[in-house]
């Protein structure tokens, strides 16, 4: 378990005083992949930096398994440290060793007796797939198996948290998913927890269990993806959210639309359907069907649709309300002509 309780870091810098990390308190539980999500200069980095101390917090607890980080100090601080692996957006490789000699570096900086080197580095190349690549250099490899090689530096001294800042941001969307693939196995398969940082929220979606939304240095919502997807509360949360799940209908349709077009967003598969026909059937009101569409989040689904409503504007209110309802979100997009 990992528990942030009151962190704050402040910048003082000659020009201004920043609050990079504004009180937060987040606990994250033993085994699950946690994302944090903001937009530039949120904080994110900031946060995920104080987790191991790369970044010295101004105030506030940082407690990892009952440890507080910020109370050690000399080795007991350095072997807590490395049980906290990390990974980042461009990878930090050393350029003039070869793969092989990038992670046993680190297991030599963690004093592994040199005959348990070369065992541990095979091991660690094979769990990622790259097992060919021992005696090449870092710029014999693409961006994908870059991160790789920091993956299996990260895990090399058996981490029970793997922090991943902006791990797959330089990464094209095919490699992006085989990392995250391999990140969730890890999760999975050797048990251990992962705070991972992003501007974006497919990531999130495709791995996390819960996630936080940072804004101005302060977490303004947090829980589990699929309730955030399906019940957004902030704004910023709703846009972070219509970036993965967009309705992109023609703005020549959209101009010939005269009713009030509401964005609905449901739970499941099967009640979708039912929303607009019984809405239909129940109030005196047309129902144009602009846009649907089911993603599949932690692989529960969750429907979302956008539709035209003409009528009466009271009818139309009152289709809206028991929307509403019936659907975890209902959101007017266009109030019509
Ligand atoms: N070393 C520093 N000195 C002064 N201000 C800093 C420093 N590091 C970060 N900041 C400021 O703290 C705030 C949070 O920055 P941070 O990098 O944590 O955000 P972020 O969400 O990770 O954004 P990005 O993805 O662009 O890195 C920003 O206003 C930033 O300018």
């Amino acid at each position: 378990m990992i528990q942030i309780k009151d962190l704050s870091k402040i910048y003082t810098t000659k020009e201004r005083v920043v609050k990079g990390v504004d009180n937060v308190s987040l606990n994250i539980t033993t085994g699950e992949v946690f994302g944090i999500v903001g937009y530039s200069g949120a904080g994110k980095s900031s946060l995920i930096r104080c987790l191991n101390l790369l970044e010295k917090p101004t105030s506030g607890e940082i407690k990892i398994d009952g440890l507080n980080l910020m109370k050690l100090r000399g080795r007991k601080l350095r072997q807590a440290r490395l049980k906290i692996g990390m990974i980042f957006q461009h990878f930090h490789l050393i350029s003039q060793k070869t793969i092989y000699e990038n992670i046993a570096f680190a297991l030599r900086a963690a004093k592994t007796p040199a005959s348990q080197i070369n065992k541990r580095v095979t091991e660690l190349l094979e769990m990622v797939g790259l097992a060919d690549k021992r005696d090449v250099y870092p710029a014999q490899l693409s961006g994908g198996q870059k991160q790789r090689v920091g993956i299996a530096r990260a895990l090399a001294n058996n981490p029970s948290v793997l922090l991943c800042d902006e791990a797959t941001s330089a990464l094209d969307p095919n490699t992006t998913l085989s990392i995250l693939r391999l990140l969730k196995k890890i999760n999975k398969e050797l048990k251990i927890t992962i705070v991972l940082i992003t501007h974006e929220m497919n990531v999130v979606k495709e791995i996390c269990d819960r996630m936080a939304i940072m804004q101005d240095g302060k977490v303004i919502e947090e829980g589990a993806v699929y309730d955030i997807f399906s019940g957004p509360k902030e704004e910023l949360t709703k846009e972070f959210i219509s970036s993965v799940v967009s309705f992109d209908v023609p703005s020549a349709i959209l101009n010939k639309c005269t009713g009030r077009i509401v964005k609905v967003m449901y739970k499941g598969d099967v009640a979708g359907e039912g929303i607009i026909s019984d809405t239909v059937q129940q109030y005196n009101i047309k129902g144009n069907f602009l846009h649907g569409s089911i993603e599949y989040i932690q692989e529960i689904p969750l429907g979302i649709f956008l539709m035209e409503l003409q009528g009466d504007n009271q009818e139309v209110e009152k289709a809206i309300s028991y929307m509403s309802s019936r659907a975890s979100l209902v959101e007017v997009i266009d109030h019509g002509n």
